[in-house]
């Protein structure tokens, strides 16, 4: 069977569970599939960084964990569905970030992006069942050198609160980057790339 013949014989994906509180990750997968039934259960996992763990073993990490946590949590009439959670970090020279704690600490990380490059690392999961497949995507994202006010005044619209590194490309963060080389929406939370590639590997169909 060719690759074709292949793809049209799978089922389209109807419904998924979404292991994320992420309304990007959300917002991406409605991008890709406008009519899929998205069941939203976020994972309470802990997501505190171990010491000297690089920024590609955290989000791997999490993301699994991310997965084990909503699948032991699943009612009943839910249990065997399709499941995808991720986790993204901005890494600097190997260190993850993490995600601002203040006002502050995010005027602080910002400037250390400024005028560098850093990578940003999505860790996606997809698991039904026994199958199980798992993705690790990178994006180099370089910021335009910025100065302290610049920051200032762009922490201050509140953006920068719950995202990894303290900036979010999809928003006024657009402003802060110079280029970036590889997946645009690996950088907001979910690389719709990887989505496309590994969902006929489980069995469904995007379109
Ligand atoms: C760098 C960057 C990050 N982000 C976001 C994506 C992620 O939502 C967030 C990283 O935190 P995550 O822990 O990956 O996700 P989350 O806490 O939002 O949701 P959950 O754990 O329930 O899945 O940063 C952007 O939205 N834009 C950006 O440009």
């Amino acid at each position: 069977m060719n690759h074709n013949q292949h793809y049209a014989s799978l089922p389209r994906l109807e419904s998924l569970v979404l292991g994320s509180a992420s309304p990007r990750r959300r917002d991406l997968l409605l991008q890709l599939m406008p009519d899929l039934a998205i069941q939203v259960h976020p994972a309470d996992i802990d997501e505190s960084l171990l010491g000297q763990e690089s920024g590609e073993a955290l989000v791997l990490r999490l993301a699994a964990a991310k997965a084990a946590a909503v699948i032991a949590s699943l009612p009943q009439k839910l249990q065997g569905s399709l499941v995808l959670t991720a986790d993204t970090e901005v890494v600097q020279n190997g260190q993850p970030l993490g995600k601002p704690q203040s006002p502050e600490h995010a005027v602080e990380l910002l400037l250390r992006l400024s005028g560098q490059s850093h990578q940003v690392k999505t860790a996606l999961v997809l698991q039904q069942g026994p199958q199980r497949l798992q993705r690790l995507v990178t994006t180099e994202v370089t910021f335009r050198q910025l100065s302290v006010e610049e920051v200032r005044a762009y922490v201050a619209t509140g953006e920068s609160a719950d995202k990894a590194g303290g900036y979010g490309i999809q928003g006024r963060g657009a402003a802060l980057v110079a280029s970036i080389r590889g997946s645009y929406t690996n950088v907001v939370g979910l690389p719709l790339e990887a989505v496309a590639e590994l969902l006929p590997q489980m069995g469904y169909r995007i379109f």
